[in-house]
């Protein structure tokens, strides 16, 4: 698939990884639909994706509830008239350990509400946009792929009961839609990110840096970019499909 043209939503396209993907395709001349709760951020996102060289709109929509992710992709279709790929990429982190001994006594420590609250944005959520997105596309005769973000921690990650069961969820999500969905021309990929720059990293002391980043085989964190041309690589290349990218500077957790 080329990029030039073609219209791209990310959601969580307001900043970070989001943000960083939505230039890289933009720079490649795709249409960005930019989805996200902060409108604030999302249009500094469009501006910027504007400068790269490409279009871009915005839209207000919380990825984990249903109406509005309805509505969010009838007004892309409506804005651009076509729909050729998704990065669901829109993201929450609520650590905490399952439950802990202190001062004697075992506590529950993860709260179900901590636990329901990333299950709703990173694995509901992607499981509604990825629904609508496929849905527009199959309507609209658009071909394309949508593309999971994941993380290392699908793996199981200390202290990540509920972003590891949604990272691995997301990550299941991959094979089965690129097989449900080969029949219209629309691909499915996922991206596995290891620790990545971002403005937390950026604000952190150098001590706490290099103590992350020591074991790291590659001895650094991975930057936005390298994650956005991971996603730009999926969408240009037609025979990709069913599988995950690992990112991640050969880190094992
Ligand atoms: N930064 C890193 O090192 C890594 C990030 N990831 C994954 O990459 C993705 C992006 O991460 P970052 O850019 O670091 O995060 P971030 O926190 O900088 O950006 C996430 C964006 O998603 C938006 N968002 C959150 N909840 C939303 C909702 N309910 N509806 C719509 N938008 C919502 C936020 O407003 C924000 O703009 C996430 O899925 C994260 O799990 C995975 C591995 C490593
Ligand atoms: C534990 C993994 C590598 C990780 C680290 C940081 C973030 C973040 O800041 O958003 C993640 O989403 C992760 O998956």
């Amino acid at each position: 698939m080329k990029l030039q043209d073609s219209v791209i939503a990310i959601t969580g396209g307001g900043q970070g990884l989001g943000r960083a993907m939505a230039e890289y395709l933009a720079a490649k001349g795709a249409r960005l639909a930019l989805i996200d709760l902060m409108e604030d951020k999302l249009a500094e996102a469009a501006d910027a994706c504007k400068k790269a060289g490409g279009d871009a709109k915005t839209y207000v929509c919380n990825v984990a509830k249903e109406d509005d992710v309805e509505k969010t992709f009838q007004a892309i279709i409506n804005d651009f008239g076509h729909l050729n790929g998704l990065v669901n990429n829109a993201g929450i982190l609520r650590d905490g350990l399952m439950v802990k001994f202190k001062d004697g006594k075992l506590e529950k420590r993860m709260e179900l509400a901590q636990w329901q609250s990333v299950i709703d944005v990173n694995l509901t959520g992607v499981f509604l946009c990825g629904r609508e997105a496929a849905t527009r596309m199959i309507e609209n005769g658009d071909q394309g792929a949508i593309i999971n973000i994941a993380s290392i921690s699908r793996a199981g990650n200390m202290g990540q009961s509920n972003y590891s069961a949604a990272k691995a969820g997301v990550s299941a999500l991959v094979p089965v839609w690129a097989k449900e969905l080969a029949r219209y021309g629309i691909r499915c990929m996922g991206i596995a990110p290891g620790f990545i720059e971002t403005e937390m990293t950026a604000s952190m002391k150098p001590e706490a840096l290099e103590k992350m980043t020591a074991g790291i085989p590659l001895k650094r964190m991975g930057k936005p970019e390298e994650i956005a041309s991971a996603v730009a690589f999926i969408f240009e290349n037609d025979y990709v499909s069913g599988r995950m990218i690992e990112v991640d500077g050969a880190l094992r957790l």
